[in-house]
This record gives C-alpha cells, structure tokens and sequence, in this order.
C-alpha cells in the first residue's frame, strides 16, 4: 500500500493538515504513529482507511478488508452490543464466532447485552476495538486503541496485533501511551510540521554500529523521506553499508538493490542463504505472506 504526494486539509480554505506525504506499508509491518496533539495523527489514519479522500496526491494498494476503530467511537446507534457485532459481521463477511471469541479474549462477555448509548468511553474502545478486528482484517488502523482500556486487554492487545501481522496484515496504531514503543520489529512514524517521517525499528547492527561505520543522518535527511516498510526480523546482510536499509525495510531505490541482492547479485554472508522461489504472477502475494508468516524475508523480483 503507498500513500504518492498525498496532501490533505479539511476544507477549500483550511490549513494544510499534510503535504506531500509519501509513505509505502508492506504486508506485515507493524507502524506506530506518534506526533503531538493536533499534528495530523487521526488524520493520516484516516487517509490510510479510506475515510477521507487525499485532497492531493493518491493512495495505491489498500488491502480488501480494513478494520478501522476511530479514537471516539460513536455510540448514538439504537443497537445492543451484541446486535451491533452481528451487524459488523455480515457486514464483513467474518465467522459468526468471531466477535465471541475476540469478547472473550478482550475482555468484553460483560458488555455483550448493554445498549451502545450505555457504554462509558472506555468499554465503547473496547467494542470498536473488537468490530474493527472481524474479517480478519488486511489493513489494521486503530487510533489511541489503548485509551481507556483495562489492563487485561491492554495487555492483550499486542499479541492481537502481532497475530494480524503475521498473517501478512498491515496494522498502523497511533499511540500516545507509547505502548507499542518495544513492539518487537514495529516501526515509528512521526507526524510533525505537517510532514510524515519513519523511522524504522532499530536493529542490533544499528545499536551499536560499531567503529567506522556511518552515523545515522537522522531525521529529516534523505534516508527519511521515503520508506517501504516490512517486518525488521532477520540480520542486515550489508550492516556496513549505512544506506539506511533496515531489515526487511528500504528506500525506493533501496528496494532494487535489495531485489538484487535477492537474486544473488549482491554480496552474500553465512548467516544466511538466498534462494529464488518461481511462482505464477497470481499466487505471489499469498507465497510472499505465507513466508513472511513462518518469518523469512520476501522480496518479490519482477
Ligand atoms: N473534521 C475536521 N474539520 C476540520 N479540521 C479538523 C477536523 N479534524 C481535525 N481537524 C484539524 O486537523 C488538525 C489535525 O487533527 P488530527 O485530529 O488529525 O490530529 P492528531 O494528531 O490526531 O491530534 P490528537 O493527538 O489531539 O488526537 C487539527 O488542527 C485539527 O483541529
């Protein structure tokens, strides 16, 4: 999914929220999005959902099926909870089991019967929380989930999280409480002077890069402008290099090398081995998920 020159404010006259933003989201990144109050947090997530068109640029590659939990959940409908999950589920085509099972697992049995009007902020969270993950969902957008919620499914939540990525889905958080800080390969974006900036999860080579090895240009440089992001789990095969490609993670351009260096035109280390996989154009994207589930690298050469 790529966001290209994506620009946006609210009205023909209104400030620019963002502008400019490229942004690229691989199958099975974890994003954490953090930017002070009023930078254009829920705006980007809900430019990433779908919620509101671009008023300039485009938005390419959204997944099938999006689960979006807003950080307000409007509770003004005349349903229970129970009959407003029934709804969800038809409506995306999900289990019928799954809004008990995820009610159970997030703590939520009680809620079940009570009018949405009677919910209080924190429990209304929650039953966003649970609609916007029926599907599964491809795309994961939640907005302040942690907000308000109790410790069991606060700390629940993660492994939810993780599980959507493993199985190839994209899930971006925005998150004041900082919860998602250590999320083991997650990456960080940061909205700030209407600007969107990623920085990708540190890696050990990256830690302690060692002597004589490039210093990290920081924010705001080149290497900041444009990322594809991925899951950051397996060792830089070229920690040296300092171009800025996390694991799993790399510029445009970066991407082509890296394809390269997939294809054996690279330098090759004994940590790990490249092999080439030959599949038909239409079952790419489910072997690419597949490997990324069971935790390999996929990078797909044309
Ligand atoms: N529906 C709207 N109409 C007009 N302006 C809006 C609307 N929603 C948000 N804004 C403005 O857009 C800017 C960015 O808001 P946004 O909610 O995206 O920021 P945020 O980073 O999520 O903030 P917070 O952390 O406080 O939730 C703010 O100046 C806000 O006042």
């Amino acid at each position: 999914m790529r966001l290209s020159q994506v620009s946006f404010r609210y009205s023909r006259r209104g400030p620019w929220i963002l502008e400019d933003v490229e942004l690229a989201l691989r199958p099975g990144s974890v994003v954490e999005v953090t930017g002070r109050n009023g930078a254009g947090k829920s705006t980007l997530l809900r430019l990433l959902a779908g919620f509101v068109p671009p008023t300039r640029g485009s938005v390419s590659g959204r997944p099938r099926v999006v689960g979006y939990a807003p950080d307000v959940f409007p509770t003004g409908q005349p349903f229970t909870v129970s009959a407003y999950l029934a709804h969800m589920t038809r409506v995306r085509g999900a289990s019928p089991a799954a809004a008990g099972d995820l009610a159970r697992r997030l703590n939520a049995v009680h809620l079940l019967d009570l009018p949405l009007g009677d919910l209080s902020k924190g429990s209304a969270q929650k039953v966003g929380l649970i609609q916007s993950l029926l599907g599964p969902p491809d795309l994961l957008i939640l907005d302040e989930p942690f907000a308000g919620l109790d410790e069991q499914t606060r700390a629940e939540l993660p492994a939810v999280i993780g599980e959507i990525a493993a199985r190839g889905g994209i899930v971006v958080v925005s998150d004041h409480q900082n919860q998602l800080r250590e999320f083991p390969g997650a990456d960080h974006c940061l909205v700030a002077d209407r600007a969107v900036t990623v920085h990708p999860a540190a890696r050990p080579a990256e830690q302690d890069p060692g002597p004589g090895s490039e210093p990290d240009p920081g924010p705001g440089s080149e290497r900041d402008t444009e990322w594809v992001l991925g899951r950051p789990a397996e060792p830089d095969p070229d920690p040296g290099s300092g171009s800025g490609s996390g694991a799993g993670l790399g510029s445009g351009s970066g991407s082509e090398r890296d394809a390269g260096r997939a294809a054996g035109q690279g330098p090759a280390t004994d940590r790990r081995a490249v092999i080439e996989v030959l599949v038909d154009p239409d079952e790419a994207d489910e072997v690419e998920q597949k490997l990324r589930a069971d935790g390999y690298t996929a990078r797909r050469i044309l």
